[in-house]
């Protein structure tokens, strides 16, 4: 199994004591398939997002990713996971600012000890032909957002994580957009996790999970 959740369970320390926002979550995710993590507002999508990215950890429940449970991990070790195993596609698209580009997507493959590949054609199928030699303030939003979708997947993760990853762009765009994701989930035998408010995309992926004040509903 890519990656199994069991039993997670998330607060927030309030002014009013601990607010539970995870309360037993479990599902799994194999290899090659897409998977819609939808819910209202508040529901908890983002934190878990944020849990099986590593970027924070459970208060109880394991998560494993390709069987490494990564409350277990030390940090150095959750950390290369997340740049090796673990792509990440977030609203704040990190992009490198005195890279073009071309660069920015040939420096994450080289992160992940990838060989880059034709850069050139994912560039063509992101609609970034125009653009190689542009540094990201060059750039529109949507633009932006397409060179952080193909830097996590020229990388080749293992698991893609992605919140909102079409959310800045035009119906067709995002429909491209989530297609290339769809190809290269198929093509590596990758996972993807989406958290979307789109009924529309989540429509798109294999499966959902919906979560309901915390819990799958
Ligand atoms: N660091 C934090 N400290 C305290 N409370 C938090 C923290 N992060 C999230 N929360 C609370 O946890 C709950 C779930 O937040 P989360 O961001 O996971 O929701 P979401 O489903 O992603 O929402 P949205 O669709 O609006 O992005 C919210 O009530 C939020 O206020």
């Amino acid at each position: 199994m890519l990656l199994s959740v069991r039993a997670v369970e998330k607060s927030f320390e309030t002014s009013e004591g601990p607010q539970p926002v995870l309360r037993g979550i479990s599902f799994d995710l194999d290899g090659g398939r897409t998977l819609a993590l939808t819910g209202e507002s508040g529901s908890g999508k983002s934190t878990l997002l944020h849990l099986v990215a590593g970027l924070d950890v459970p208060d109880a429940g394991m998560i494993e990713v390709e069987g490494w449970d990564i409350a277990q991990m030390s940090d150095a070790t959750r950390a290369a996971l997340r740049r090796n195993a673990v792509g990440l596609i977030f609203q704040q698209f990190n992009l490198i600012p005195s890279l073009s580009v071309i660069d920015n997507l040939t420096f994450h493959a080289r992160l992940a000890d990838r060989d880059p590949g034709d850069v050139r054609g994912l560039a063509d199928r992101l609609g970034l032909a125009d653009h190689l030699h542009r540094f990201p303030e060059q750039l529109s939003g949507g633009q932006q957002q397409r060179v952080a979708i193909g830097r996590t997947l020229v990388a080749r993760p293992r698991l893609v994580l992605a919140d909102e990853p079409t959310g800045n762009l035009d119906e067709a765009t995002g429909d491209a957009m989530m297609g290339l994701m769809r190809d290269m989930v198929a093509e590596t035998g990758a996972g993807l996790l989406m958290v979307t408010h789109s009924e529309r995309l989540a429509g798109m992926l294999d499966a959902r999970l919906h979560l309901r004040a915390g819990q799958v509903a």
